[in-house]
């Protein structure tokens, strides 16, 4: 696959190159500096800042890339975008690329009803560097539940990212923790959502979507 990568000087953009080391890397995009070989993408990765958000949008339909965008911080404005932008090219957008965080949002949206008078709290845990709190993933987590719920954010050394979700009432206490031990975890699932967007019909969809189909196999 011939793919284009926004945001390739970055933490994630380094463990992209290393997930996609079987890929041709065809146009970078920094904040700073683009480059391109002079070929079409198929495919456009992009984690970076939602600052790049409107650019990286109007490549994908100049060149009609697919998109796979991890990127956090969206405001509404911007899903709107990426919803438009869908109605021409594949475009999988998710806060949070691993499957066991993925498999977590099922559990949580599925049993929400059963949790709606449980007092509900996340934590979410990354490194020092991180730009935006609460993470996506904590946003995402908390649309599963279909409530509010109190966040806490901590910024600590060098943790990929770690989320709890935890519940109570007079009588009990449900939790759920789900750590990355690497960033490259978020690369694989960039990289799954990469080959699945290369060959789907035009549409806006999550990583959770992705992962279904295999379900369906
Ligand atoms: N969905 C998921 O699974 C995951 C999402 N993320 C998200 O991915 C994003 C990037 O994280 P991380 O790699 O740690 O961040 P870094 O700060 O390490 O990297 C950010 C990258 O984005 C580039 N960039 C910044 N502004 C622009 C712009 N306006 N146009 C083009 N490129 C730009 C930077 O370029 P330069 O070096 O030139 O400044 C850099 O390459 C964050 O939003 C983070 O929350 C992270 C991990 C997993
Ligand atoms: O910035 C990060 O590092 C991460 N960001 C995502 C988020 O905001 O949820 C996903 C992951 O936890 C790592």
């Amino acid at each position: 696959m011939r793919y284009g990568l926004v945001g390739s000087t970055g933490r994630m953009g380094q463990e992209i190159q290393k997930a996609f080391a079987d890929h041709t890397l065809c146009m970078t995009v920094d904040a700073e500096k683009t480059w391109s070989d002079g070929t079409q993408p198929e495919v456009i990765v992009d984690f970076s800042n939602r600052s790049s958000l409107t650019n990286t949008v109007n490549l994908c339909v100049e060149n009609g890339s697919a998109l796979v965008i991890g990127t956090t911080g969206l405001n509404e404005d911007d899903f709107s975008m990426l919803r438009e932008l869908g109605k021409d090219v594949p475009v999988v957008q998710s806060y949070n690329f691993s499957v066991g965080v993925n498999i977590l949002k099922m559990i949580l949206a599925s049993y929400s009803k059963l949790l709606e008078d449980w007092d509900s709290e996340i934590v979410e845990i990354h490194h020092n560097k991180k730009k935006d709190a609460p993470s996506g993933t904590a946003i995402m987590l908390q649309d599963a539940l279909q409530k509010p719920a109190v966040m806490h954010s901590l910024r600590m050394g060098g943790i990929p990212g770690d989320h709890s979700v935890i519940f109570a009432n007079e009588g009990e206490v449900l939790s759920f923790n789900h750590r990355a031990i690497s960033r490259a975890v978020f690369a694989y699932g960039a990289l799954e959502a990469a080959e699945f967007a290369r060959t789907a019909n035009p549409g806006f969809y999550t990583f959770e979507e992705v992962l279904r189909c295999k379900l369906k196999k």
